[in-house]
Order: C-alpha cells, then sequence, then structure tokens
C-alpha cells in the first residue's frame, strides 16, 4: 500500500461490523464516566476492570488486534506495535478540539500512530463533530460513520481538529499504538485482571460495582447531575430507593443511594425486582436496549405472555410528580441520549424487559467463560489476543 509521505493516513470503510458497534456503545452507555475534556465520556479497559466488569474487555480484543495489524502493516512498521491505550469515548453537546496533534505533551510523545472507529452516525445520531485535518487531502475530512476508521499518524504530518457537536451524542472507540514496548498497556491490564480475578475466585459475582461518585458527575450537563441517571431518564426511567421517593440530588446524603441496591420507575409504575446499584440497573437496561428487538421475538416465540404476567412485574405507589418533572426539564435541557426520545420506548412492556434481565445474565456468564478460559494464556504471552484465532490458524 503507498502512503503520502507528507500526510501518512488513510480512511478504512466499513472496517468494524455493525453488531459490534452495537455492542460497544452499550457497554459505553452502562460503563462511560467522564472524559479527559469538557463534554466528553469515556470507558477505557482499566475502568471496566476496575469496575467488576472485566468481562466486557472481551468484545474489544479481536478488532483491537485487527486494527494493529493494519496500522503495521499501512505504515510498514518493521517491528511489532504495542497498544498504549483503548477506549470508548463520546462528545456531547457543545464538545469540540482545535487545530493539534495526537503527540502534542511531552507525555504523549510515545504515540506514534492513531485509530479513531467511528460507532455512530453524523446526521442521524448526532450533528456537528466533523473531522479535519489541516494539510493534504485523501481524506482531508472525515464525517463520521458507524463501522468506519481512521488511521493516521500522531505527530505533526495530521494536524487536525474536531468540529463542535451541536446535537446528540459522537461515539468511537479510539486507540494509540507505540513503537516504545514500555507504554504498552496490555501487561498493566493482565496484571490488574489477575489480581481481582483471583481475589473473586470463590464468589465470582457479574454485579458492576461503580467506582467514585465525582467520577460520574458532568459538569456540563448540570451542576450535581449524573451520568447514570441522566441516562436512565433518556430512556424514560427514574431511580427509586426502597422508601420509593424519586432519588435526586446525592450531594446532602451520607452514603450515595447510587451505591445502594435500588429500583427502577417508569411513570407511576416501580418495577418490582431491585438493582444491587445503579450501575447494574443502568447495566440491564442499556441490555433491553440493545437487545430489544431480539427479546421482541422470543417473546413471540416462546409466548411469553402465557408465562408472565406483566403486571406483577410493577407496582404503583405515589412517586412525587414535582421532582420526575424536574427531572424531565433538565433532561430536555441537555440534549442527552436524544436518539432515544422517539416511538421506541412507547412500546415499553416489563414482561420483555425482564427477559432482557434474565438475557444479561447469560450474556455476562458466556463472557466471564471466555475471559477465564483466556488469562492464563494471556499472563503467558502478556498481551491480550483473541485465543479463537489461535485455534482456528
Ligand atoms: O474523534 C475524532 O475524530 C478525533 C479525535 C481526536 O482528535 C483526539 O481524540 O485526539
Ligand atoms: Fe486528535
Amino acid at each position: 500500500m503507498e502512503i503520502a509521505p507528507d500526510h501518512p493516513r488513510r480512511l478504512l470503510q466499513g472496517f468494524l461490523p455493525l453488531d459490534l458497534c452495537k455492542e460497544l456503545e452499550f457497554i459505553h452507555r452502562s460503563c462511560g464516566t467522564v472524559g479527559y475534556r469538557p463534554g466528553v465520556i469515556s470507558t477505557t479497559l482499566s475502568h471496566l476492570i476496575a469496575t467488576n466488569c472485566s468481562h466486557l474487555i472481551i468484545p474489544f480484543i479481536h478488532v483491537r488486534e485487527r486494527l494493529k495489524e493494519n496500522v503495521e502493516e499501512f505504515f510498514n512498521c518493521e517491528y511489532e506495535l504495542v497498544i498504549e491505550f483503548t477506549g470508548l469515548v463520546s462528545w456531547c453537546k457543545g464538545a469540540s478540539i482545535g487545530w493539534h496533534t495526537d503527540d502534542n505533551m511531552p507525555y504523549l510523545k510515545q504515540r506514534h500512530y492513531t485509530a479513531v472507529c467511528y460507532l455512530n452516525n453524523h446526521g442521524i445520531d448526532f450533528e456537528g463533530g466533523i473531522l479535519h485535518f489541516k494539510d493534504g487531502k485523501q481524506p482531508e475530512s472525515i464525517i463520521p460513520t458507524t463501522g468506519d476508521v481512521v488511521i493516521y499518524t500522531a505527530d505533526d504530518r495530521n494536524i487536525h481538529s474536531v468540529d463542535e457537536i451541536t446535537s446528540g451524542e459522537r461515539l468511537t472507540l479510539t486507540l494509540w499504538f507505540s513503537h516504545d514496548s514500555s507504554y504498552d498497556e496490555d501487561p498493566k491490564l493482565i496484571a490488574r485482571l489477575d489480581d481481582i480475578l483471583t481475589e473473586h475466585q470463590n464468589q465470582v459475582c457479574h454485579i458492576p460495582s461503580p467506582a467514585s461518585s465525582n467520577m460520574y458527575q458532568c459538569p456540563h450537563l448540570g451542576s450535581g447531575l449524573d451520568i447514570r441517571s441522566m441516562r436512565l431518564n433518556a430512556l424514560g426511567y427514574n431511580l427509586c430507593s426502597f422508601d420509593h421517593k424519586v432519588c435526586h440530588s446525592f450531594s446532602d446524603s451520607l452514603v450515595d443511594p447510587m451505591e445502594k441496591p435500588i429500583q427502577i420507575c417508569r411513570g407511576n409504575q416501580i418495577y418490582n425486582e431491585k438493582f444491587a446499584n445503579s450501575m447494574h440497573a443502568l447495566q440491564v437496561v442499556q441490555f433491553y436496549y440493545w437487545k430489544a428487538s431480539q427479546v421482541k421475538i422470543s417473546r413471540k416465540k416462546i409466548n411469553v405472555d402465557d408465562l408472565i404476567d406483566s403486571s406483577l412485574m410493577f407496582s404503583t405507589k405515589n412517586i412525587d410528580k414535582k421532582l420526575l418533572v424536574q427531572y424531565y426539564v433538565k433532561f430536555k435541557e441537555s440534549d442527552f441520549d436524544r436518539k432515544f426520545m422517539d416511538d421506541e420506548h412507547e412500546s415499553f412492556d416489563w414482561g420483555e424487559f425482564s427477559i432482557a434481565g434474565r438475557d444479561w445474565n447469560d450474556h455476562v456468564q458466556k463472557l466471564h467463560v471466555i475471559l477465564m478460559g483466556s488469562l492464563s494464556s494471556w499472563k503467558t504471552h502478556q498481551t491480550l489476543f483473541s485465543l479463537e484465532d489461535v485455534k482456528t490458524s
């Protein structure tokens, strides 16, 4: 492959399968925390490991390998590269970045190549957010399209900027690669994984454990607003503590109710099952939206109506309407998760929701089995790689 020597970069169209994009979106909407710039939310692999969601690194493994191979090949790297950083990054309304290079700080000099994978669509999921390169053509501007990937050198041959996001949320998977093996993120991730999985060996539990509250407080969304409750609100849910008051502001409470067992409600219906904490509730809700169409199909197949009486799944309590109204007003102002405010949740059904809850459990169990089956090889090679590839090659 020929490279333009002055501005080496390339657009890989349709590189990521669409179902992988959806899965990564599910992970980000379930686990994201405040990012490195205002208006940016991020989900790193080390954060997933630290919050008892190690199994959620599995969907990243294969695509990381494929991206690294492509970058090495395109830039004619003589020696193998290492992955310095892998993270899901979303840009909310108001976020932008002016002309810069990705190695523009002394502590970023190890970043030699960048891969940005687009997980949703400009013009549908968000407005604004076009990537521009300052010099040279091929390509000059990138309009984010689901599944496309842009790879470029992180130095001053590829000065670039991103237009302000004017609505919605722009989601990417971003990786940086280095020639310097001391910056390889894999050995650090494997050491963390090993510590955590050894510690939990005897009581395997897949319930996420939230990070500290300030990691979910997004100043640009409005003071005191929490990413987890904003995401739930965007889909029409509120969180209820056990005394059935709607959780609102936590600043004056000693123990953060977001870390305690919690229930969810829609309108005046409270779902009877309890969640271990707000992140657990958010993960199941996001899973339901990720798998919504499949749940509807399986419901038809097994005629769940005969098995489940939805009315047993919720109770109706006197929920303080005033607090709900306040929450919705704030949500609309923030324009967060805009795309879900459509017919999608008009057809909501607690029966389908409860099927999704069970499917979520099966899903995380499966990922956990893959994780446990991979760990000893990862430790031996000090690299995260997919074992299935080894078997088939
Ligand atoms: O998301 C993009 O298109 C580019 C992001 C970027 O420039 C960066 O994170 O440094
Ligand atoms: Fe950049």
